[in-house]
């Protein structure tokens, strides 16, 4: 029987310019089970693409601090915290990037995203300072609090759906799927994948990027 399945979407069903790989859509709408789109992402994306896909909203976005599955969206913390670490960042000089208007952010309601142009080490310090961390997806640093994780956010959105975490498999690329890698019954890194998802996920395929998700896609429907 088909799993559910957990996807990330940047590193796993982008390319390495991250447009989207229209191959994988259809994977996703034929997939025989639920699929949750888990992200770094503020929610309107992960919304955007279930949409576009023709596939349930099923979403954990924000790394774990916002979840929407089955007319129910819940928030796991919210964004005051990660909010003074970024005006600090900023009184120091620093810029949290994304130009005047920032979209990255303007929908984010429990964790801020810094471009990774500006300089990890004091935004690390002042996280710390005040009790939170910093996650270096690969393509932006987020600043969140420590308890938040797609892993954990997935438990419940698994429970609406009528699952265990471990029914599930996934697939996913950088430090920020760790949590769902480790803990979904299989988890799969593609290729570029960095050393943390590597380590936590039980394979790593061969294949890159988009082309990895469907190596891993194949394995899994084997
Ligand atoms: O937004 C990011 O930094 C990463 O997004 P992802 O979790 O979909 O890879
Ligand atoms: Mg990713």
């Amino acid at each position: 029987m088909t799993p559910p399945l957990a996807v990330d979407i940047d590193g796993t069903l982008s390319r390495p310019d991250r447009s989207i790989d229209g191959r994988v859509l259809d994977v996703l709408r034929e997939w025989e089970a639920p699929v949750v789109v888990a992200t770094g992402k503020a929610l309107p994306y992960p919304i955007a693409l279930c949409d576009y896909a023709g596939i349930d909203q099923n979403v954990v976005a924000e790394n774990g601090g916002v979840a929407y599955v089955q007319d129910d969206l819940v928030f796991h913390g919210d964004r005051e915290a990660a909010q003074d670490v970024v005006d600090e960042y900023r009184a120091r000089g620093h810029e949290v990037g994304w130009g005047p208007v920032d979209l990255v952010n303007r929908w984010r309601e429990t964790e801020i995203a810094v471009d990774r142009e500006s300089p990890l080490g004091p935004l690390q310090e002042i996280a710390e300072k005040r009790g939170l961390e910093v996650v270096d997806t690969g393509f932006a640093y987020h600043v969140k609090e420590p308890g938040l994780s797609k892993g954990k956010a997935l438990i419940s959105v698994a429970d609406s759906l009528g699952h265990e975490l471990t029914d599930f498999v996934a697939v996913g690329d950088s430090a920020n799927d760790e949590s769902m890698l480790a803990e979904v019954g299989t988890g799969y890194a593609v290729a570029n994948a960095d050393d943390r998802a590597k380590a936590a996920a039980d394979v790593v395929v061969e294949a890159e990027y988009a082309d990895g998700f469907l190596a891993a896609v194949e394995r899994i429907l084997e």
